[in-house]
């Protein structure tokens, strides 16, 4: 049987009189890529906080990997990782000292840190800069670096509020490549994205519009039901008719 580790209900955010997310619902199962896309302004981001118990909704209901939002909310966040472009590792602290740290932080003991912290940089390929400063790597090694610390603690889901931007095409496919491998591993993946070569890599895809979820469905799916060639045109199609963004 499906395991669901994602259920809302008509979930909500108003700020005074406005709703920024307006009654939201679908479900998303283990393992599954799931890609959470929308115009600026859209509401992803203010529907990720409330999703990674950060942000107390005001209406409807959220359940994260078995915890209901209003009242569990530090339970989801022992059992979800999150990496953003905006809040990432420390620039001013090695490779080494993000890793334990970050470990230390999602609760791994001191063994468990060394352990999967040395097959975390073997995996990358960083052996020869643990000892360097983290703000002193590329971006695309940061991005990377900053995924695999996520998931160290193995979370059941892990969000990511777009995680590559301003990187080229090829270093968005290598952190792909990870973002695969903790799914082949049962780890949930909730992504935002303006990318839409990386909606194409997403088993499902919800668009919001205006702080609706306008379609839901797999890439190619979605594409038929918008009689379109690429995601690019089903975005278009759906984000031309919205009423925010720039
Ligand atoms: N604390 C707040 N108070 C008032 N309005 C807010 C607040 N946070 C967000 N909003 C508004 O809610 C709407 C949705 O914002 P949100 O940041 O969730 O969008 P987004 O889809 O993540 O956009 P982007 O892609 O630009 O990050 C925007 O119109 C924003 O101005």
């Amino acid at each position: 049987m499906k395991e669901i580790v994602i259920k809302t209900d008509r979930l909500s955010k108003r700020f005074g009189d406005f709703i920024a997310v307006n009654e939201i619902s679908f479900e998303v199962q283990k393992g599954e890529i799931f890609g959470f896309l929308g115009a600026n302004g859209a509401g992803k981001t203010t529907a990720m906080r409330m999703l990674c118990g950060l942000s107390i909704p005001s209406s409807g209901t959220a359940e994260i990997a078995g915890f209901e939002v209003y009242k569990q909310a530090e339970q989801i966040k022992r059992n979800i990782g999150y990496m953003s472009q905006k809040f990432s590792l420390y620039e001013d602290l090695t490779v080494s000292e993000n890793i334990s740290f970050f470990a230390g932080i999602y609760g791994l003991t001191n063994r468990e840190i060394k352990e999967k912290g040395e097959a975390l940089v073997e995996q990358l390929g960083l052996e020869k800069e643990t000892k360097k400063l983290v703000g002193s790597l590329p971006l695309g090694w940061k991005q990377k670096l900053s995924f695999s610390v996520a998931v160290l603690h193995e979370p059941k889901i892990v969000f990511l509020d777009e995680p590559t931007g301003g990187v080229d095409p090829v270093t968005r496919r290598q952190f792909w490549d990870l973002i695969y491998e903790a799914s082949a591993k049962g780890i949930t993946i909730f992504v935002t994205t303006h990318y839409m070569d990386e909606a194409e890599y997403c088993d499902r895809i919800s668009i919001m519009v205006d702080g609706r979820i306008a379609a839901l469905d797999s890439p190619s799916k979605l594409k038929t039901q918008f009689k379109a060639g690429t995601m690019d045109e089903v975005f278009y199609q759906l984000a031309r008719g919205a009423k925010r963004g720039d």
